[in-house]
């Protein structure tokens, strides 16, 4: 598989990647050279430069996967890529203290006019009087968005003792309270503060939140910081604010249109400190973001779960490393269950007993879809699309969470309905490994892998044997073999691991044998 690594992504990416796949690196990406070499590629991960539009995906053939090293996704087309069934992922962590520190560093230029002093006395002007600035001690400091960046801010200017005030709307109260930061009002903010900085998401609520008529409301000579995203703060607005001194000075760090235009307002703005998107750039972010983003990258590309993906249910990391040994089992459970079927799947019902029944179980429940849909499609069924091409069929999926337990400290119990009847499959870990251990009732122990062939039989001596012969007629290496550990009416059920390749008129002659009630190929392989 072949991954695009562009817009100058840290080294560390490729690094991460080259063992399993074919990278290629373009640290300039023109758009149009995006379009034309965009159906090559399995994989890309980018930074802000790139953007990974509508038409882009339209034409990105075999991309299964957007990895962003950093935070703000707003350059990814995310209906589309979710439409496609592409994952798109994040690195959110990697560049926080970099931002966070770039937002400090752009507070204290702004209010000490270190820029231009700096600037004026390589021309050789000494203006000691020029540029007088003010403190941050015992200043109100506004955050707009108390999240990773915002509270990096909050703990940094409570040490230059600074008052904060905090607005945040998805904020949990315990989490300003365990920062020490008062919360209040969007107007609280506003009103009161003598510095405001924002740290959210470009949004269509938050495109313009500050803008002329709420900067008449700031304290005349209030200073403003955009570290986040170009727009939260209108820009024009802004500038005519700084041009009749109701802002006595901002710093910006990102534009509504990048690269900076000469004809953006703010280009041509007094008292105003501007950086060219610089928040994510130092050297440790970077190589955060990139190792971050690679991983999740190929792991997506490995069907394995990510958990920095933005267009699936987000999992924290304590939970993911929870259900991780699960993932696996979950899959081939669902395409056991499947396997054993016949006919168009009315409902799955997973069903989790145990500790397991305490956790967040939604992605293991995707993984059973998963393992479910994707021997019968063609469209590749991953950890996005799934539930979406279980509800595009009608399934009813039911997921039912029980601490009971019997004889395993943890349990799945997959069950799929059909016209012509009801499968159930049964689940379990033996340390990190997965087992099946009951089919239909029958208590078994199957290691899930290579391919299984699942046979109902008449509980008498010498079933085995005219199986046996049968596969070895056909050259078929059977290398693993489970007898149902009890019988049920006078039936068992036999499970053979096969190594070789087997084709359905063999599985129908074995279904045909004399005793034999049917027979199933489950192939892992299809998952
Ligand atoms: N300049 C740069 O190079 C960088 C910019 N960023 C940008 O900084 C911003 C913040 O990043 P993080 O702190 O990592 O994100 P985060 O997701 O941790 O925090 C965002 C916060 O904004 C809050 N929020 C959402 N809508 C809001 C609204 N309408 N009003 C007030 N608060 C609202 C959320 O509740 C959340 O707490 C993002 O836009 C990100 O793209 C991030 C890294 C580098
Ligand atoms: O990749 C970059 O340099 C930009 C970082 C950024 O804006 C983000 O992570 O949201």
């Amino acid at each position: 598989m072949k991954v695009l690594v562009a817009d100058g992504v840290s080294p560390k990416a490729v690094d991460i990647l080259q063992g399993d796949f074919d990278v290629v690196v373009k640290d300039k990406l023109p758009a149009e050279e995006l379009l034309k070499i965009i159906p090559e590629f399995d994989g890309i991960i980018v930074r802000s430069a790139s953007k990974v539009t509508k038409e882009v995906i339209s034409k990105a053939a075999k991309l299964k996967v957007i990895g962003r090293a950093g935070v703000g996704t707003d350059n990814i087309d995310i209906t589309a890529a979710t439409e496609r069934g592409i994952i798109v992922l994040n690195a959110p962590e990697g560049n926080t203290i970099a931002a966070t520190e770039h937002t400090m560093a752009m507070m204290l230029s702004m209010s000490r006019m270190i820029p231009i002093a700096n600037e004026t006395l390589h021309k050789g002007e000494w203006n000691r009087k020029k540029y007088v600035g003010v403190e941050l001690r015992g200043k109100t400091l506004g955050i707009i968005g108390l999240g990773r960046i915002g509270s990096g801010v909050a703990k940094r200017a409570m040490a230059f003792d600074m008052n904060i005030i905090a607005y945040d709307p998805y904020l949990n109260e315990d989490r300003a309270q365990a920062l020490g930061v008062k919360t209040g009002s969007l107007g609280d903010v506003i009103k009161n503060a003598d510095f405001i900085t924002v740290h959210m998401p470009l949004t269509p609520q938050t495109k313009d939140m500050l803008n002329k008529d709420n900067i008449a409301q700031m304290k005349k000579g209030v200073r403003l910081v955009n570290c986040a995203r170009g727009g939260i703060i209108n820009e024009a607005d802004l500038a005519a604010a700084l041009k009749s001194g109701q802002v006595a000075a901002a710093a910006i760090d990102v534009f509504t249109s990048e690269p900076l235009s000469p004809d953006n307002p703010l280009a041509s703005a007094p008292n105003i400190v501007l950086t060219p998107h610089l928040g994510a750039s130092t050297v440790e972010a970077q190589i955060g973001v990139a190792i971050d983003a690679s991983h999740g990258v190929a792991a997506a590309l490995k069907g394995e779960p990510v958990s920095t993906a933005v267009n699936m249910a987000p999992v924290s990391a304590e939970t993911m490393g929870k259900i991780r040994p699960y993932l696996a089992l979950s899959e081939r459970l669902g395409c056991t269950v499947q396997s054993l079927s016949d006919g168009p799947i009315q409902s799955l019902t997973v069903q989790y007993n145990g500790e397991i029944a305490d956790i967040d179980t939604k992605m293991m429940t995707i993984a059973v879809i998963k393992g479910m849909l994707n021997p019968i499609l063609q469209t590749a069924v991953n950890y996005v699309n799934a539930p979406s091409m279980a509800k595009q069929r009608n399934i009813k999926i039911q997921e039912i969470k029980n601490k009971d337990v019997a004889n395993f400290a943890n349990l799945i119990t997959v069950t799929l309905k059909t016209p012509t009847g009801e499968q159930s499959v049964q689940g379990t870990l033996f340390g990190t490994e997965g087992r099946i251990v009951a089919i239909n009732q029958h208590r078994v122990d199957v290691d899930p892998h290579a391919r299984i062939l699942i046979c109902p039989h008449i509980n008498r001596p010498g079933m085995i044997g005219l199986v046996g012969s049968l596969l070895a007629k056909y050259n078929i290496n059977i290398s693993g073999m489970q007898v149902g550990k009890t019988s049920i009416a006078g039936t068992s059920i036999m499970v053979l691991t096969i190594d070789d390749d087997i084709t359905q008129d063999i599985i129908d002659q074995v279904s045909k044998i004399d005793g034999i009630f049917d027979a199933k190929l489950v192939n892992f392989y299809t998952i």
